[in-house]
């Protein structure tokens, strides 16, 4: 431990290597507590703060996209309230990204201090012993962006070293979690803080042919974990050891997912061959992440089938868990830690991720209460645009409580 003039403790991490795999050492997410909104009320309730209920054939197919999302409720920061005081958010054809801007500045590193709150609570050490963080989200265009703000209201070590990832889209939580294991496992004592924020308010527009699917999949949360590598402290809880990570573009498909920054926001383009796309080429990424942690090619030759894992993927819509079930013939309860943020959350961008790792945790924590045997190995994917596939190999006791 060291201490700097002020008298503030805190750890210096050195040159050397940390003890064996980075590990998620602790977790916490937030939602904004602006609006709750039912799956079923969504088309209505859009139509209706965008005065276009005459756009009767939208209005149902919005209705019909809903109905297929697999999502039962969403969280917004944006409220009627808020809609009222910007008109222009409504109207494409006056700038809004500054006002967007100006909401989202605050907002997002806000959303961020709640989730790392619990992660810090659950850590059970000092925010001043955090040595790196990475931040994550689609919602940042200005600089200092929402990592200073972030660290500020922590109250990080002003030696902290910050890293912020933008544009990533749903793949940035997987990109900062693996950014996070290599510096965790090149910097000993370093603690990496992993916080993804994420909110829709910069996309949010009138309903038009092109912007349903968008309105009716994404939501807003935020998702924090905390990374190191050995020794750890006694008050350190070792949960998930992060063993290798790789990132695979899929080749010529720049086009099928995008963002875009414009005046009035952001639009979001989400291509129907995307989940078609995803479920030819996870396979591939998973036996390269496998071969690397592995040392070999064949995950069969280590006695690991894809139905022996536990299993974190990216909640990017219900085809998309569909697809990635059929063509690794996943048991139907695989995928339900992803399943279930879907319904609760919807589509949360980098931020699920770190979700679904949360809801792992819990039923994998219940499960033992009942005595069940549980996965050791896991593995995690991430997707967004590019189209790029983060994935990593997991490692976790068979007892979550023995540790
Ligand atoms: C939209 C859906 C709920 C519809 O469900 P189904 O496909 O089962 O149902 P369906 O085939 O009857 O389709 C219902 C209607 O939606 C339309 N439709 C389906 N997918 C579409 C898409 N990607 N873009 C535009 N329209 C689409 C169909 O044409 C149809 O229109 P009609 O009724 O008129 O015939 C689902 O396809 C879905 O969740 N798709 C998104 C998956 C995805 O790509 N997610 C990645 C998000 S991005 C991400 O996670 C990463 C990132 O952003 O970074």
């Amino acid at each position: 431990m060291t201490r700097d003039k002020a008298g503030n403790a805190y750890e210096s991490c050195s040159m050397e290597h940390g003890d064996g795999p980075a590990t998620v050492l602790a977790i916490g997410t937030a939602n904004p507590s602006g609006a709750i909104v039912p799956n079923d009320e969504f088309a209505d309730q859009v139509f209706r703060v965008t005065k276009s209920e005459h756009l009767t054939d939208l209005k149902e197919k919005l209705n019909r996209i809903c109905h297929k999302t697999g999502i039962e409720k969403r969280h917004f920061h944006l409220t009627e309230e808020i809609l009222r005081a910007h008109p222009e958010f409504l109207d494409s054809g006056i700038p809004s990204l500054d006002a967007r801007m100006d909401i989202m500045e605050t907002e997002v590193p806000k959303l961020a201090v709640s989730a790392a709150a619990k992660a810090i609570t659950e850590w059970g050490r000092p925010a001043t012993d955090i040595t790196h963080l990475v931040f994550s989200t689609y919602s940042a265009c200005r600089a200092p962006s929402a990592d200073l703000q972030l660290a500020s209201l922590l109250g990080l070590h002003h030696s902290v070293c910050r890293t912020i990832l933008s544009l990533h889209g749903c793949y940035g939580g997987g990109r900062a979690l693996h950014l996070a294991k290599d510096i965790a496992e090149n910097n000993r004592g370093a603690r990496v803080l992993v916080a993804c924020s994420e909110t829709t308010l910069p996309c949010f527009s009138m309903p038009d042919g092109s912007n349903l699917v968008g309105h009716a999949l994404f939501g807003d949360g935020a998702g924090v974990m905390i990374v190191g590598a050995g020794p750890f402290t006694i008050s350190e809880r070792p949960m998930f050891e992060m063993v290798s990570a790789t990132q695979r573009t899929i080749p010529g498909t720049e086009h099928a997912l995008g963002m875009q920054v414009t005046g009035r926001g952001m639009d979001f383009h989400v291509g129907i061959q995307v989940p078609m796309l995803l479920g030819h080429n996870v396979e591939r990424c998973l036996l390269d992440a496998f071969a690397l942690a592995f040392g070999n090619d064949d995950h069969d030759g280590n006695n690991v089938t894809w139905n022996d894992l536990f299993w974190v993927v990216h909640p990017g819509g219900r085809p998309i868990l569909d697809k990635i079930e059929t063509v690794l013939k996943l048991e139907p309860d695989k995928l339900a830690a992803s399943r279930h943020v879907l319904r609760e959350y919807g589509n949360m961008s980098g931020a699920s991720i770190v979700f679904v790792v949360d809801e792992l945790r819990r039923r994998r924590e219940e499960e033992a209460d009942h005595d069940h045997q549980l996965p050791e190995w896991g593995a995690m994917l991430a997707f967004g645009p590019g189209i790029t596939i983060e994935t990593m190999v997991l490692h976790a006791p068979r007892n979550p409580k023995a540790n």
